[in-house]
């Protein structure tokens, strides 16, 4: 499957910042910094976006603004990967779909194919996501050069029965993009950092910086092993937080605590 040796990943968390309301600007601004992580000194083998990098939080516009059927995106994010052969995992989007919105997550493989679509299932009420948005109706895996990835959004990390359900089906690395905000850096690290040892696997999580309205956005992008060490963290600023994984690890990890074969599913009360 092409792994490269000892099995080991290269992943770059692109933490940039986003211009709310512009899509455009946005696409440039990362074709930039999607650019300039691949001339690092070790090629990446993973490329991971923010969430909403088109529109940022511009809820009120976001009718005209989504990406109908996320096509220009898509586009775009797929003949990077197949330039370059790298995968990426698009961060979301927001994408329109008749008159539906929808916070988009799509992944391309080497060849630019597509591997995977994910909405975001749980929206964010204390910024009225409900109202504007429409939530997904789907769990949703893809294969990363033979490794199993699980979807996950921002707020969704505050639902540890996602990320649960996504390693019961054999998920090895979840994947985060974010806008999450000051004041809750601390919920950000510690909810990661619960999700990657609670579930013996690593988390990739790549969070915007900037302010929009008001709000500041802390980056911190995080890259956590399985066993709920930092590989990488990212600063305030915007940046490229790069780091190795080696998703073997996994394995290693759930056979030294065997926390699955130990679950006492017929006990819990979630029926
Ligand atoms: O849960 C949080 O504190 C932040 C979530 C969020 O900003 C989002 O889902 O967009």
């Amino acid at each position: 499957m092409g792994h490269k040796e000892e099995n080991k990943l290269a992943v770059a968390l692109i933490q940039a910042d986003i211009e709310i309301g512009s899509p455009q600007a946005n696409k440039a601004h990362l074709q930039e910094l999607l650019e300039k992580a691949i001339q690092g000194e070790s090629k990446p083998d993973l490329l991971v976006l923010p969430e909403m990098w088109n529109t940022g939080y511009a809820l009120e516009q976001i009718q005209d603004i989504a990406d109908p059927e996320g096509e220009e995106s898509r586009t775009w994010l797929s003949s990077f990967a197949k330039k370059h052969r790298v995968m990426i995992v698009g961060g979301s989007v927001a994408v329109k779909k008749g008159d539906q919105i929808f916070n988009t997550m799509y992944a391309f493989d080497r060849n630019g194919q597509q591997i995977g679509e994910y909405s975001k299932l749980h929206l964010f009420r204390l910024m009225e996501e409900e109202k504007h948005l429409t939530a997904g109706e789907a769990v949703v895996t893809f294969d990363l050069d033979g490794f199993k990835a699980g979807a996950s959004i921002c707020y969704d990390i505050r639902f540890p029965e996602l990320a649960r359900s996504l390693a019961l089906g054999g998920t090895k690395m979840l994947i985060v993009p974010a806008e999450w905000p000051h004041p809750r850096l601390h919920h950000w690290r510690t909810l990661l950092m619960a999700r990657a040892i609670e579930n013996q696997m690593y988390v990739i999580a790549c969070n915007r910086v900037g302010s929009s309205r008001g709000t500041d956005f802390f980056g911190h992008s995080l890259i956590i092993d399985p066993w709920g060490e930092i590989v990488a963290e990212g600063s305030e600023s915007e940046e490229i937080v790069t780091g190795l994984i080696s998703p073997m690890l996994v394995d290693e990890v759930r056979g030294r605590i065997p926390v699955f074969a130990d679950r006492r599913p017929e006990m819990y009360m979630d029926k």
